[in-house]
């Protein structure tokens, strides 16, 4: 069974955030289960794309309104990441150094789209599935059924998965010609609100959507930015599918990118000595509870709410309390929390910026880990600090509520908030300060978290049983 995974981030490749976790290891499980799973995305100018050797297997010129743009799509030699990795490269537009936030995305992504498509066709490839993510592959669905050019290729079936449901892509009608000839009697599929909108249009032509957890799933229909009636009309597609983690990637017992290697038989040593080498770095107690926050600072993370419950807790447990906060995004959030960096020194320390190495070293030697998000369609974080026996605070929703169990619930192991406000962090935060002035109970939790399986494994069969539903000749 040949899939091909569209995605505008793939890791190690290009991350930006949890969407390259899942694309650089959904194939590689899907693979390992016997299916030819490969992956689709831009070309972009980073370490990846830099250090390593990729042929060129096709090249074209394809049409973007009235510009025509030559592109080449390139694979990576070795297949090194368990899967066939392909990389679409125009020259101009998806060559760049960074994933998102150019003037010209909507373009960089109708073109990657548009490339796929023609590489397929004119190669004669026909895929049992082609799985695209998010809205920057969300045109494809349509374009396959409701083009001329790609007839071909309209019995494909199509499964869409959202990461992200708060983001659409949206775009003017006034951008229609950058498509190709399609048919203007089904121009509603790609409308929503009076714009064509490529989530929207992907959730109406895919044959199955999937959200990264099942409550998510629910959740659309109430919250999704302006879709919730289409999610609510949708729903006998829709299929929530937990993610899973790559435990290649993330493994305690021989990830190279923390200080020392640990089981749960070496635990509270293990922990210790990352938690020492964090501390030392930080200019922090490594006596005291070490709370941290990785991740984009955005409001659906709950960041802007960061520096007051920070501050709060601090002042409400005088020198009792370690804070380390790694993220970026949202300059007036990453000020606040500077500001409370040299507010609170030894208390408080805070790393702006992006930094692979450090959120694995971080998540192995803290001991606690907050998410405070406002909507969270899976939430890796969560998964892989329990992986390295370190305690999540997490607000009830989406995947959060599908992965962690509150401590004081039969056979729980986190801590659950329900709102989303300064108080519910801060008595979390206090919780969780009680808990670890008893060492033998947090212990015992430690470990419960380390032997929780959210491996691939079980995920990955289940898209494959979606994928063998959908096209039950493969
Ligand atoms: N400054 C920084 N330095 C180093 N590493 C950083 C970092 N900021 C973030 N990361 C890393 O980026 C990833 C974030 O993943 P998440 O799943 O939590 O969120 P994201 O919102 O990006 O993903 C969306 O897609 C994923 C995948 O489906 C869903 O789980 C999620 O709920 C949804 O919002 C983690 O690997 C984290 O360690």
């Amino acid at each position: 069974m040949k899939i091909f995974h569209l995605s505008a981030e793939c890791y190690p490749v290009a991350k930006v955030g949890g969407l390259a976790d899942v694309v650089g290891a959904l194939p590689k499980y899907q693979n390992q289960a016997g299916l030819q799973a490969v992956v689709v995305m831009p070309y972009y100018d980073r370490k990846f794309t830099q250090e390593n050797e990729f042929d060129v297997v096709f090249a074209a010129a394809t049409l973007l309104g009235n510009r025509r743009l030559f592109f080449e799509i390139l694979k990576e030699k070795t297949n090194k990441l368990g899967f066939e990795l392909y990389l679409v490269r125009i020259p101009g537009l998806l060559d760049r150094t960074e994933v998102y936030s150019y003037p010209d995305e909507r373009e960089q992504f109708i073109a990657f789209q548009l490339a796929f498509l023609d590489w397929i066709n004119y190669t004669q490839q026909t895929p049992d599935i082609i799985h695209c993510h998010d809205h920057h592959s969300g045109l494809v669905p349509f374009l396959l059924y409701h083009s001329k050019l790609y007839t071909r290729l309209a019995n494909v079936p199509t499964v869409f998965t959202i990461h992200n449901g708060q983001y659409h892509g949206a775009f003017g009608w006034e951008h229609l010609a950058l498509l190709p000839e399609i048919d203007l009697t089904q121009t509603g599929l790609l409308d929503w609100a009076g714009g064509i909108n490529p989530l929207a249009a992907a959730v109406k032509c895919c044959w199955s959507y999937t959200t990264v957890s099942p409550t998510y799933l629910r959740e659309l229909t109430i919250n999704s930015n302006g879709l919730e009636y289409l999610f609510y009309i949708e729903r006998a597609k829709g299929h929530g599918i937990i993610n899973g983690i790559d435990t290649e990637v993330w493994n305690p017992k021989t990830d190279a990118m923390i200080a020392g290697k640990f089981t749960t038989r070496l635990l509270a040593k293990g922990k210790q000595v990352n938690k020492d080498a964090i501390c030392t770095r930080f200019g922090l107690d490594p006596e005291k509870p070490l709370y941290t926050f990785i991740g984009r600072l955005v409001i659906e993370k709950g960041a802007d709410l960061l520096p007051e419950a920070v501050e709060r807790s601090i002042k409400e447990n005088p020198g009792e309390l370690s804070f380390l906060i790694l993220g970026s995004g949202d300059k007036d959030m990453e000020a606040a929390l500077l500001e409370l960096k040299d507010k609170y020194p030894g208390q408080c320390n805070v790393f702006i910026g992006y930094d692979e190495s450090l959120a694995h070293l971080i998540y192995a030697g803290a001991d606690f880990l907050l998410m405070p998000s406002r909507v969270e369609p899976c939430g890796l974080n969560q998964l892989y600090s329990l992986r390295y026996g370190t305690m999540p605070l997490v607000r009830s929703t989406g995947g959060l509520i599908d992965s962690v169990i509150d401590f004081g619930d039969e056979g729980g192991y986190g801590i659950r908030f329900n709102q989303v406000s300064v108080d519910d962090i801060c008595y979390a935060i206090f919780r969780a300060k009680v808990l670890y002035q008893t060492p033998a109970k947090l212990q015992q939790l430690r470990k419960r978290m380390m032997e929780l399986d959210f491996s691939w494994d079980r995920s990955a069969k289940e898209y494959i049983d979606l994928y063998e539903s959908l096209n039950p000749t493969i």
